[in-house]
């Protein structure tokens, strides 16, 4: 064959894959375009309005007129400046003030066109659980003031309330199973499944003023009060999932301050065994019983100040922790959790996020690390004086820095020793994110609110789909190696040339 024919042969080959390649290509795209609406990346906002401070949480998601069943993952996060909702009993419209500096950037993100159809949500948890047992008017007087800075802005705002704490456990386990695609998964074919049971995770969250925990166990929930019946993509999911009010991270050790109060001789100066050597902490009594999750002494003088010097011994640190936290009433045995709560065994791997992962972040033990090393770690950390400690971590706010120690401890105590995952320590992992994500209850909050997780299978989920574009890249291989192909066999045949 001629150099000319072989050339043109050639031309023609490419000329022919390329024009099948653009071909297809404008063919999908039209498929798409005309078999759904066009789809267009829509928005959702939840505040978490926790015990210690608020977040806003941008979401986005693909989605159409018809369906808003994309995928969604998080655009941005927002810290409002400052402490929490329930802080502001003194100035409520401050509360909400507060806010507005993450609803304007937020505002700013999101094109003008979208603003309005953009549903904004305000979930507080349990501060305000706690400030509406103390004083209800001054509770919904701050929900007033946050609803009304929200609104004074053009999105779709579809409410500010306090969540329950078994909504709370619920909403995260919700958000780290969609994020880990445990309840339906897209598959390189393209194909929607339903991964295998086992794959469900239970989560672990530890707030400032609550902690929750939530699972699915291997038996049947005994009791209604802390069983969650779900239907999500056609399947059933009963959950288990408690919350103790008073147990998060801040009360709990609060409530290690009164203890020791309490029982220490008359002074003004009290040691702690939790805090390091060289750290003295003062508060005022107002300060120290001014909770519901701690009883007031019948006598006391709100503006006495009393010290509390660190000892930074690590044994009598975590032994103090058995003194707030019951571990022997268990009118259900074996089946508690602590404070007597009803718990099944725990089953499956579990996330633990918020103040879990903060703690153990810090001290170098996330995702995961074996007991051992996770023992080891924190005794050598509780034991390091003040100065060297903050020496060492100038960047880390002081305030979190000297309660490490205690909140391992803390910590410890309610995995092993509460829940019971002494056999299983294994199973838990220390997690912030899942696919640049934030793992906490607010997604799985919105996905709820808006109907994104359909309770039948039918509305499955759309998004541009994976095997979409997977067919297309296919092609495009596919068309490249015919190309290469027919230059080798040409070549090949008459290597002259
Ligand atoms: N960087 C950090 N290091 C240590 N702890 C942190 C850090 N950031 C947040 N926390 C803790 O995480 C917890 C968050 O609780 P929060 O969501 O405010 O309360 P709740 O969920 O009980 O309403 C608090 O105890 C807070 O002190
Ligand atoms: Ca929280």
């Amino acid at each position: 064959m001629g150099f000319q024919m072989k050339a043109i042969i050639l031309g023609a080959a490419m000329a022919a894959v390329a024009c099948t390649t653009i071909i297809a290509l404008v063919l999908s795209l039209a498929n798409h375009q005309t078999l759904d609406q066009p789809y267009s990346t829509q928005y959702g906002i939840v505040f978490d309005a926790g015990s210690t401070h608020t977040a806003l949480f941008l979401y986005q998601w693909l989605g159409n007129k018809e369906n808003n069943t994309g995928i969604v993952s998080q655009k941005q996060s927002c810290d409002v400046d400052g402490d929490g909702i329930s802080s502001y009993v003194e100035n409520p419209p401050a509360a909400g003030e507060s806010l507005k500096k993450c609803l304007d950037i937020a505002k700013a993100v999101i094109p003008e066109g979208q603003r309005k159809t953009t549903p904004v949500y305000l979930g507080a948890t349990a501060g305000m659980r706690l400030l509406k047992l103390q004083n209800q008017s001054l509770a919904d007087s701050i929900l007033v003031e946050v609803t009304k800075t929200i609104q004074s802005y053009q999105f779709d705002f579809r409410g500010s309330r306090i969540l329950s704490g078994m909504e709370e456990g619920a909403y995260g386990w919700i958000t780290i199973n969609y994020l880990l695609e445990s309840f339906i998964k897209h598959t390189f074919e393209g194909l929607w499944i339903h991964p295998k049971a086992g794959k469900i995770l239970g989560a672990l969250d530890l707030g400032g003023a609550s902690t929750q925990i939530s699972f699915t166990p291997k038996d049947p929930v005994k009791f209604p009060d802390s069983a969650f019946n779900l239907q999500l993509y056609g399947y059933k999911y009963e959950l288990y999932t408690y919350s103790y009010l008073c147990y998060g991270k801040d009360q709990a050790l609060k409530k290690l301050q009164a203890y020791l109060h309490k029982t220490a001789v008359p002074t003004s100066i009290i040691s702690h065994p939790c805090y390091h050597k060289g750290n003295n902490v003062s508060v005022t009594l107002a300060e120290l019983y001014n909770s519901p999750c701690v009883v007031k002494p019948d006598n006391f003088n709100p503006s006495a100040i009393v010290t509390f010097s660190g000892t930074g011994n690590s044994s009598l640190c975590l032994s103090l922790m058995e003194n707030i936290v019951n571990l022997t009433d268990c009118a259900l045995s074996p089946d508690c959790g602590f404070n007597g709560a009803y718990q099944p065994p725990v089953n499956g791997e579990f996330f633990a996020f918020s103040a879990y992962f903060y703690t153990f972040d810090f001290l170098g033990l996330a995702p995961k690390a074996p007991l051992t090393r996770v023992l080891s770690t924190i005794e050598t950390h509780c034991n390091k004086n003040w100065t060297t400690l903050t020496a060492e971590n100038p960047a880390i706010k002081a305030k979190y820095l000297r309660e490490y120690c205690a909140s391992a401890h803390y910590i410890m105590t309610i995995l092993l020793k509460g829940y019971k995952f002494n056999n299983t320590w294994d199973q838990i992992s220390f997690e912030k994110q899942v696919a640049d994500t934030d793992v906490g209850w607010t997604l799985g909050y919105m996905l709820n609110l808006t109907n994104m997780i359909p309770s039948e299978r039918s509305r499955a989920v759309t998004g541009v789909a994976h095997s979409q574009w997977a067919a297309q890249i296919f092609f495009i291989v596919f068309a490249l190696f015919l190309c290469l192909l027919i230059i080798g066999i040409l070549f090949v045949r008459d290597p002259k040339h």
